[in-house]
């Protein structure tokens, strides 16, 4: 049978209604607009064209979207002199500085600098060692919109074995302590790893977040696992006409479509869900910020 495709897409519109449904409570019965800060430092094309979706999406379900672009030269003084007047900016709930920053940057300086509690991305280490203990925080996006599709999938993901290939900050090790959360058995495989297809093969849940275009074949997949592809890469196209881009992700999607019993596509898979997921940390990052109930069911 072939594998049901998990349409990301569909689902990050669900959380979205969700969010709008729960600005609109916040706006109407207290008078509060949650507010996302969006930092963006160089001309990264790449990351314009996603800082732009971002920013139309927050408005869409009726945020404050605030854009900062600061040239490539920005100084750190600069970049953090930004990030605390954000912080104490009392219209602002959530705070995203894109990564990758340009070189001369300290990424984890920089990081560090926002306040946790407005930290949507869940990257300043206070988020990420609440999330390793278990305790409440702000969760990363990309791993909490996987989470949400496999609890959505699956119901339970007690007892099942889940292998993370990738070992990132922002994605492979944030995902397992989620994984890990929800009871799998977790293993985090990275570019060391000794025979990666074997210890692929028993996985019941697969993540690849390896930045390798289609790297994971379908004859490592057993067969009904379910296969999360958080991948991102644009190859050339020329089949598509001159100097025409594709997206593909870290699985090579058809061969592991035949053997998996459900996939996350690219495009339509994890990316729009790790947007929506940023709009859903605004919202409880807001509610915190006021002692209001949070939002049901878009926290991990
Ligand atoms: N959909 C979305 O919303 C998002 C998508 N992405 C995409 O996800 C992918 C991963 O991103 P990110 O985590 O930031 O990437 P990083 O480059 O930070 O990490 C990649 C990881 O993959 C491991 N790796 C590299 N080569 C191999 C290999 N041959 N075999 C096994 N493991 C390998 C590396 O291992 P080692 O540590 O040993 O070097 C590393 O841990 C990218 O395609 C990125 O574009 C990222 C963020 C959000
Ligand atoms: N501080 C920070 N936080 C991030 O979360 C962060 C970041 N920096 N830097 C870059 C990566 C990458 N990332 C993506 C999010 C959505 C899509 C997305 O929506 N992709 C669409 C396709 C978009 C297209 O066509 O280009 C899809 O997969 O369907 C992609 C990539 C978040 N990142």
């Amino acid at each position: 049978m072939p594998a049901k495709i998990i349409d990301g897409k569909a689902f990050a519109a669900t959380v979205r209604a969700q969010v709008a449904e729960h600005v609109t409570k916040l706006k109407d019965a207290h008078g509060i607009t949650p507010g996302l800060a969006v930092v963006l430092v160089g001309e990264d094309p790449a990351s314009q064209v996603y800082v732009r979706s971002k920013g139309k999406q927050t408005v869409e379900v009726g945020m404050k979207s605030v854009e900062h672009k600061l040239d490539a030269e920005t100084s750190e003084a600069d970049l953090l002199k930004v990030i605390d007047d954000l912080n104490n900016d009392p219209e602002i709930h959530g705070i995203l500085v894109q990564l990758p920053l340009p070189k001369h940057l300290d990424e984890d300086l920089v990081i560090n600098s926002i306040a946790p509690e407005k930290d949507v991305d869940g990257f300043h280490i206070s988020n990420v060692g609440l999330l390793g203990t278990g305790q409440k925080s702000m969760v990363p996006c990309t791993p909490l919109g996987c989470l949400m599709m496999l609890r959505d999938h699956h119901g339970s993901l007690s007892g099942l074995d889940a292998v993370v290939i990738g070992r990132s900050n922002i994605v492979g090790k944030p995902m397992a302590q989620l994984l890990l959360g929800d009871s799998c058995t977790v293993t985090i495989a990275h570019s060391r790893t000794k025979d990666l297809a074997d210890v692929v093969r028993r996985a019941d849940i697969v993540v690849a977040a390896v930045g390798r275009p289609e790297m994971v074949p379908g004859d490592w997949i057993k067969p009904g696992a379910t296969v999360i592809d958080v991948g991102i890469n644009r190859l050339d196209a020329p089949e598509k006409g001159d100097g025409k881009t594709k997206l593909v992700g870290d699985v090579h999607y058809e061969s592991c479509a035949a053997v998996a019993g459900a996939i996350t596509p690219v495009p339509g898979g994890v990316g729009p869900m790790t947007i929506a997921c940023l709009l859903a940390n605004t919202v409880t990052a807001c509610c915190r910020a006021n002692g209001l109930p949070e939002p049901e069911g878009l926290t991990a």
